[in-house]
């Protein structure tokens, strides 16, 4: 027997005992992903640290995708904003620049986000109400003014129309004397996620996917430091999957996107690095730390083996942030500041690029400027003042985490293996598969805090007598006829030829299967509108009905 064994046999022997006086406080602990968590973990002889962990910068990226991480840069810090017009949220924006943010997110409005007008009938009552409405190249110069495009990274949340907010982002460069291949930023243009979970999708899968790869190609050329999609597991989280199930379906899409882009003939080492990822980040902090770990390694063994890229660029697993919106609560809500911080150094623990922490009452409205800023200081107060970011990977090593990020990695490949079964991520969407999945997940933690065996305070426990109402940002009811008179005003005083003749070169392109992006840029420099725009392409690629 040795030292260490008796160790063990006699930690085992003490454990029965207390366990007699003190039983423990479940027959059995896991996590939300259901894996199960032992009492305590100990070396795993089995694991190499070289092959399974590594160095950070190398394969397999376990500790991050930077040799240095932190200490040289800290992850951007990008608070995702957005709501009535683009004046409006222009000045919520240089607030938070002011305050010490990073970087920009932008939060469209529903009608933005599926290629309406504000003044069209589909898009009565929503206008400006969960973003900002965007429907011209004017809007956009408005949302952008006086911010240096040169100098900051915007991400956009756009999806189905994608390509036409990328154009008009370009199109305000040139205004501002910046280049094309001087932007930085993202696009989301995730598709499969909106079929699956989030909902703002426009035409079929085929036709989705093409715009997708376009994108790809055209940014290839024209836009090399450009992150091209946001593989977004983030609204499949919010859904009700598990952070199994987040990673798992994320990096299926991953994959889907990856074979689109190779059918269309590009090349992996050229796409592959500008490909980027969005996770969340729930409360129990291990299993969230481990699952952006185990994420990195998934990837870079499917980029490099299965795929046989050859730049480590594209190897790499970028993702950003996102704190998790379902697990607020309108009550008590300044206990979501507590939530947030332990999300967010989750997030930091576990290697994001960049972060975006929730404000205090998003369960109730959007933030006001003092929850938005008190958010972003949550984020400045790990950064400066708790020292996480000053080592590589704090938590590695650990026994627990390390044992967490092996079953998170093997419970995420089987289901890969599931989808790879059915035909792929396409395939697996259009049958529901991932929905049906994320369904069951969401009922089953629903009824955990129905029953009372999953606490979340201030909800199913530790309530109060009279509940708390905060002030909450109210958005103005006058918005949208303005906007109606804005968008109105640039239709009638346009080249109205020049929109028309921009409108059908890109309507022959789409028909003609040529790349789409240069027209839709020459088209909004023409001020033709979002839904114009849109219209063209949902005349040609048809809409998709749901699943
Ligand atoms: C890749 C990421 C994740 C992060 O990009 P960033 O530009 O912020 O950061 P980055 O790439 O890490 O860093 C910028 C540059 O600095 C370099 N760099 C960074 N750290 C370094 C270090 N330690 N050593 C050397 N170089 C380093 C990087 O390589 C990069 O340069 P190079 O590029 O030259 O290498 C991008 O995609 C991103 O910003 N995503 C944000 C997405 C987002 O905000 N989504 C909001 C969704 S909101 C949403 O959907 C809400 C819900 C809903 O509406 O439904």
């Amino acid at each position: 027997m040795t030292d260490n064994q008796s160790g063990n046999e006699k930690w085992k022997s003490e454990v029965d005992k207390i366990k007699q006086r003190f039983p423990e406080r479940k027959e059995r602990f896991n996590t939300s992903s259901d894996l199960t968590v032992q009492g305590l973990y100990t070396p795993d002889q089995s694991r190499s640290y070289e092959k399974d962990l590594g160095y950070p910068g190398q394969f397999p990226y376990t500790r991050g995708i930077q040799p240095t991480m932190y200490r040289s840069r800290y992850w951007t810090m990008r608070q995702y904003a957005g709501f009535g017009s683009a004046g409006e949220t222009n000045e919520r924006f240089r607030y938070l620049l002011k305050q010490g943010q990073t970087g920009l997110s932008v939060a469209f409005d529903l009608p933005t986000q599926i290629g309406y007008d504000s003044d069209d009938p589909m898009a009565e009552g929503e206008v400006g109400k969960v973003g900002v409405a965007i429907d011209t190249l004017e809007d956009m110069e408005v949302l952008f003014d006086r911010i240096p495009l040169n100098e900051v990274s915007t991400s956009m949340t756009i999806n189905a129309p994608a390509s036409i907010l990328l154009a008009m982002y370009i199109a305000v460069g040139e205004k501002q004397g910046v280049k094309p291949e001087q932007l930085t930023g993202t696009i989301q243009n995730d598709i499969l996620k909106e079929y699956i979970a989030r909902g703002t999708y426009i035409y079929p899968p085929k036709p989705s996917m093409r715009l997708i790869t376009d994108i790809f190609a055209y940014c290839q050329e024209n836009l090399p430091k450009f992150n091209t999609i946001s593989i977004s597991g983030y609204h499949i989280r919010e859904a009700g999957s598990t952070a199994v199930q987040e990673v798992a379906f994320t990096i299926a899409n991953g994959i889907a996107y990856v074979d689109a882009a190779i059918e269309a003939g590009l090349e992996v080492d050229q796409f592959a690095p500008r490909l980027a990822f969005f996770f969340n980040a729930h409360n129990q902090f291990f299993e969230e730390a481990a699952k952006f770990r185990a994420a990195r390694r998934i990837w870079a063994k499917i980029m490099k083996d299965q795929y046989q890229a050859e730049n480590p660029k594209s190897w790499k697993m970028r993702f950003h942030t996102q704190t998790g919106g379902s697990t607020l609560t309108a009550q008590q809500p300044d206990n979501n500041i507590v939530r947030v911080t332990l999300q967010a150094l989750a997030a930091v623990m576990g290697g994001t690029q960049s972060l975006h922490t929730n404000s205090r009452d998003e369960a109730l409205a959007l933030p006001t400027e003092d929850s938005a800023r008190i958010a972003l200081r949550t984020q400045q107060i790990i950064a400066q003042e708790s020292g996480v970011a000053d080592t590589v990977d704090p938590l590695g090593g650990s026994y627990y985490v390390e044992a967490l990020t092996d079953g998170i990695e093997n419970e995420v490949n089987e289901y890969l293996e599931r989808i790879k079964k059915m035909g792929g991520a396409v395939q697996a969407v259009e049958d529901g598969y991932m929905q049906r999945e994320i369904h069951q997940a969401a009922y089953d933690a629903q009824k955990r805090i129905e029953s009372n065996e999953d606490i979340v305070v201030g909800l199913n426990d530790y309530k109060l007598d009279e509940e708390i109402h905060p002030d909450l940002l109210r958005v103005d009811e006058q918005l949208e006829a303005n906007q109606v008179e804005r968008t109105q005003k640039v239709r009638k005083s346009r080249d109205q030829n020049e929109a028309d003749k921009c409108l059908k070169r890109l309507r022959q392109a789409a028909v003609e299967n040529n790349n789409v992006m240069p027209h839709i840029v020459d088209a909004v420099k023409a001020y033709a509108t979002v839904g114009e725009i849109a219209n063209v392409l949902r005349e040609e690629f048809g809409e998709y009905a749901g699943m």
